[in-house]
């Protein structure tokens, strides 16, 4: 690394560094004061000079890292690799369980970037079948509890960070993260450059990788590029039915709120079925919250099943996986119950199923929506609501029918966020209004879909 006043002697002084990189001098007098130079204007300093961008002052430290992409040998530090598709490695430092011979998770890699809620997030059942890279890095701060959680067991398979998990600091924490990982069975690896594993997924879409903490320290790469090569993606994949409840159950619990914590229901005024296609728990909470009695049924459930509880509204769950294979079973069930027109509010996977079932169709985003601060508009009031998202696939606008009107679109890309039937008392988002974690904008949408069901009730 460079000193600031060798970059500034090698531009040829305060003056020409000052009109190379088309600033002022008075910008050099402060690189000067401050020992380093803003990135931004790296780009031009590094053209003038050929130097390389670890001669800047104050570039990271992140580059003596052990993340290699590519070495087929054990890096020094390095106790466990995450292994992509396409053959390139990542090594880094193994934490939560070791993974058995033979028998390291394999799944597809997204990245998440929320600031929060890394607990709520790995046991939202919706990300079965994936790895999560956390691309904020403070993973571990608040520990782990047993409140904080979507669903009993974590669906992810194995969680990717650049920190080494920070020590947990928060009066609620009653685990430390490693601890919590350990017991479920969960490999984490650290001193991974997640932004350049981001980038990568940005730019080439989400790979399939194997995340491999031997405990025996032994890496056999070809096995493991062999077993990552050979996934077949989240693409045509149905995991809905492997994370949804066995058995219908009765749900009570309401929303947190401190000092008390959860609440319990009392006199719900209307009754609604939920379809478990992977819930998480903070829907079902915001349900009861809302005066909803809450009947769960599994993921299977037929129209004739699920129309049995006499239900004034229909609820459809978030879930894993692809859409379109879920459909097979799915879609008929929701069509039965739309022919009824009880009244049906989906979220997420929910959402993308009631588009199918109203004839549209779905499609692999090339890049998912994973995180607490993604942008949405209504078209119907212009409002922007900030919005908790956590989807790969999307609804194709293009392929929906007249009869169904698009409510939302995403500020990102623009793809869709939601979605409402005109001829019939049927709406959906792409979106988790649940939050958990996230911002609350979109609570508000548990209570349109009690005003539905009391428009309904009305007779209209
Ligand atoms: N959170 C969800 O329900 C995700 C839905 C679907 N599995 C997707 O990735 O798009």
């Amino acid at each position: 690394m460079r000193t600031v006043d060798d970059i500034i002697a090698l531009l040829g002084g305060q003056e020409a560094a000052a009109a190379r990189c088309g600033i002022g001098t008075e910008a050099v007098r402060k690189w000067r004061q401050a020992r380093a130079i803003p990135p931004r204007h790296w780009p031009a300093i590094l053209a003038a000079t050929g130097l390389a961008l670890a001669d800047m002052p104050g570039a990271p430290e992140s580059r003596a890292e052990t993340t290699m992409p590519d070495p087929d040998t054990v890096p020094d530090g390095a106790t466990a690799c995450l292994v992509l598709g396409d053959g390139s490695v990542f090594w880094g430092r193994g934490f939560g369980a070791h993974t058995a011979a033979g028998a390291a998770p394999v799944a597809e890699i997204c990245f998440n970037t929320g600031m929060t809620g890394y607990q709520e997030t790995l046991t939202d059942p919706s990300y079965a079948g994936q790895i999560i890279t956390f691309t904020f890095p403070h993973i571990g701060n608040v520990g782990a509890n047993p409140e904080d959680i979507e669903a009993v067991t974590p669906a992810a398979r194995g969680l990717v960070v650049k920190q080494d998990l920070t020590e947990p600091a928060n009066y609620r924490a009653t685990r430390h993260l490693d601890d919590w990982l350990k017991s479920f069975g969960i490999p984490g690896i650290a001193g991974v450059d997640t932004r350049a594993l981001t980038i990568r997924i940005r730019d080439g879409g989400p790979p399939n990788g194997v995340l491999c903490f031997p405990a025996d320290g032994r890496f056999d790469l070809p096995a493991l590029r062999a077993q990552a090569a050979a996934w077949p993606g989240l693409e045509g994949m149905d995991l809905a039915k492997e994370v949804s409840c066995r058995q219908s159950y009765h749900w009570d619990e309401t929303t947190w709120a401190w000092p008390e914590g959860f609440g319990r229901q009392t006199a719900p005024k209307h009754k609604v079925v939920a379809v478990d296609y992977g819930a998480k728990r903070n829907i079902l909470r915001c349900l009861a919250s809302a005066g909803l009695d809450v009947m769960v049924v599994p993921a299977t459930a037929t129209a004739e099943e699920i129309l049995r509880h006499q239900p004034d509204g229909v609820f459809l769950s978030n879930g894993p996986g692809d859409p379109a294979a879920t459909g097979e079973y799915a879609v008929p069930a929701i069509q039965g119950v739309l022919e009824k027109r009880v009244p049906v509010f989906g979220i997420c996977l929910g959402h993308q199923l009631l588009g199918l079932a109203l004839g549209g169709k779905t499609y692999k985003l090339d890049r998912g929506h994973r995180g607490a601060n993604q942008p949405v508009k209504d078209l119907a009031t212009g409002r922007v609501e900030i919005t908790s998202q956590n989807h790969g696939f999307a609804v194709d606008d293009t392929s929906l029918p007249e009869t169904v009107k698009v409510t939302h679109i995403s500020l990102f890309d623009q793809s869709n966020e939601g979605l409402m039937a005109t001829d019939r008392p049927a709406f959906s988002v792409q979106y988790h209004p649940e939050a958990s974690p996230g911002p609350t904008d979109s609570h508000y949408l548990f209570h349109r879909f009690v005003e539905l069901i009391e428009k309904h009730k009305g007779g209209a």
